[in-house]
This record gives structure tokens, C-alpha cells and sequence, in this order.
């Protein structure tokens, strides 16, 4: 089966390619809770095996880059972090303020557990990674991660309301540092981090990533 993805309404295929991610994360959540007998689980695992087929039926050569959505804000929808066309993405709902802060909302499921009971220290580095990048590109300063360092203060739950900040601080020649942290609603801090963030030569004179 073929069909011509560039006939369809973009709009129309953001949404279904956003339901699939989301039926797909739940998928992982049900895959890593679930106790149902070992036959069923062997019986699910051959019809995935087929729906995988039938994804594959069509494959890109390369990987969603960036686009614009209806409202003109850029979106990303192959990224890790904040991709509504990733499975693996929270994905992260990122506010900013044009100044310099971001800003989101969130919640961790079973599927990032680290220690038993609370979510790994690499899947909270990797949301305020992305976190600290967006504060310092809202301030004007787009950037590669050059470091991150993490301080771990409390272990992070998973299945609670938790929420992100970050702010861009300053910049020294291309090099721009961010600041933020993963807290509980009542502004606890369970990881706090701070990111160099440096803009690559040929972004300054072309005027950004592409
Ligand atoms: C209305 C506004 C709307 C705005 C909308 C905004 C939307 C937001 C959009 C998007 C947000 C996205 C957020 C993403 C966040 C996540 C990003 C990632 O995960 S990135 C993947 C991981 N990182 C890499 O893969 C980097 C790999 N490394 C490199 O590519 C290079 O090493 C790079 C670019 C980091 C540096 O390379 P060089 O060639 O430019 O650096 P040289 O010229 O050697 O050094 C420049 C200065 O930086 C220092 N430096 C270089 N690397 C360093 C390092 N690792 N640590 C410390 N200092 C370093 C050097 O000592 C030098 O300092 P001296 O100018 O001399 O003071």
C-alpha cells in the first residue's frame, strides 16, 4: 500500500500522527504495568508484530525535522522531549515568556522509572536539557548543549503533577547559560541544573538553525 502523504491536509496528519503517539504511550504504560497471563502477553506481542508491518509499509527516509504550526509557533514533532509525533516524548507542553524563562507542566510515568519508585536521573537531565536550550533560544541565544550539570535533591515521583522552569542567565561571546529545575507544585525542588548552551559559528552568521 502507498499513498501520497503530501496530499493530505498537514493539519489533519499532525493530529492522526499525534493520536498514534499518544495510543503508542499508552501502549509502553500498559506494556511495562501490565500482569496479564503469559499467553496473552504473547498473543499481544504477534499482533503488535503486525501492526508494526503495516506502519513500516511506508517509511521516511528521514526523520521529522522542524515545521510551523496553524498558529505560526515552530514545532517539533520527531523530538525526544517535546515531539507530539514521538512516542517516546513526554511529550513536554513548553510556555515561554519572550524575555528569557520556559515553563511546563508535567508528569512522569512508570515506563521512566529508575530507582524503584521514582524516575530516572538521565529522563529528568534530559527535560531540563531541553528546558534550559529553549530558555536561552527564547532569549535570542540558540544553542548545542556544551554541558549540563546535575543536582539530584529528592527523588521525582512518577504520576504526580510536577512542574519545570527554567531562565537564560548570560552569555559570554556565543556561549549562553540557563538555569533551571524540576519541582513539586508547592516550588520544592526535587533537581536543579545549569546548562552551557553554545551557539554553533554557522547559526550566528546564517541567522539560526534551520
Ligand atoms: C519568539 C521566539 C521564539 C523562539 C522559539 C524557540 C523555540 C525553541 C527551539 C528550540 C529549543 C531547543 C532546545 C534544545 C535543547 C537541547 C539541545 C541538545 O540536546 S543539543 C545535543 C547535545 N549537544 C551536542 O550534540 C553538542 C555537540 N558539540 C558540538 O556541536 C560542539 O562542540 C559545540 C557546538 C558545543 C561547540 O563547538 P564550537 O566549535 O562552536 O566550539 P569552540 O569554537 O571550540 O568553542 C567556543 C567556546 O566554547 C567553549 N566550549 C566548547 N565546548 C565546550 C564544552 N563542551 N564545555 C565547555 N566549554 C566549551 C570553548 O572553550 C570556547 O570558549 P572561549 O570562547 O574560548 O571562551
Amino acid at each position: 500500500m502507498t499513498i501520497d502523504v503530501t496530499a493530505e491536509d498537514a493539519g489533519a496528519r499532525h493530529t492522526a500522527l499525534s493520536l498514534l503517539s499518544q495510543q503508542t504511550r499508552d501502549l509502553i504504560d500498559a506494556v511495562v504495568m501490565t500482569d496479564v497471563p503469559q499467553d496473552e502477553l504473547l498473543a499481544v506481542a504477534a499482533e503488535l508484530a503486525a501492526l508494526t508491518e503495516r506502519l513500516n509499509a511506508v517509511r521516511r527516509d528521514s526523520t521529522r525535522g522542524f515545521d510551523l504550526g496553524s498558529d505560526g509557533v515552530p514545532r517539533h514533532p520527531g523530538n525526544a522531549v517535546i515531539g507530539s509525533a514521538n512516542p517516546l516524548a513526554l511529550p513536554l507542553a513548553v510556555e515561554t515568556t519572550p524575555e528569557r524563562t520556559a515553563r511546563a507542566e508535567l508528569s512522569f510515568r512508570p515506563a521512566h522509572e529508575g530507582p524503584p519508585d521514582s524516575v530516572h536521573g538521565g529522563v529528568s537531565a534530559m527535560v531540563l536539557d531541553h528546558l534550559l536550550g529553549h530558555a536561552a533560544a527564547v532569549a535570542g541565544f540558540p544553542g548545542m548543549t556544551a554541558s549540563l550539570t546535575v543536582h539530584y535533591r529528592r527523588p521525582v515521583p512518577y504520576g504526580e503533577p510536577l512542574v519545570a522552569t527554567a531562565e537564560y542567565t548570560r552569555s559570554e561571546g556565543r556561549k549562553n547559560w540557563a538555569d533551571g529545575r524540576i519541582a513539586l507544585p508547592d516550588g520544592t525542588p526535587l533537581v536543579e541544573a545549569t546548562g552551557l548552551f553554545i551557539t554553533p559559528s554557522g547559526w550566528v552568521t546564517q541567522g539560526g538553525p534551520a
